[in-house]
């Protein structure tokens, strides 16, 4: 059963940069903190991701890649990127 859809999180995640308080928010803090802080992340999950998926099981991939989709999207944020922007590529 999904929390969110990777529409709605980014919905979320879009009002969180805007108007998230540092302190509370994760992903007002990672904007705040810029490109280079979110893209040292995302090469971090995308490790965990690999080593999940080689090392672990179905859960703990699936897992691991919802943390590197959170950071694409914050980085998309960061960098104004819209889902359509991505969309057009697909
Ligand atoms: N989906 C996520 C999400 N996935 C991953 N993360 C962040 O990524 C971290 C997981 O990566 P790691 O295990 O590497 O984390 P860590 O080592 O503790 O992190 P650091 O050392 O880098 O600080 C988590 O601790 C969160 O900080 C997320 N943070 C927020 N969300 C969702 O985003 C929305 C907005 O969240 P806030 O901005 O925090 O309000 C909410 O719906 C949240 O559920």
């Amino acid at each position: 059963m999904a929390n969110k859809t990777f529409e709605e999180l980014f919905a979320e995640l879009r009002h969180k940069a805007a108007t998230g308080d540092p302190i509370t928010s994760r992903t007002a803090e990672l904007t705040a903190q810029g490109v280079h802080s979110i893209g040292k992340k995302i090469v971090e999950e995308a490790a965990e991701v690999w080593m999940a998926a080689e090392y672990e099981g179905e859960e703990r991939t699936a897992e691991e890649i919802s943390q590197l989709l959170y950071h694409v999207q914050v980085m998309m944020i960061a960098r104004n990127v819209s889902l359509e922007d991505v969309y057009a590529h697909l």
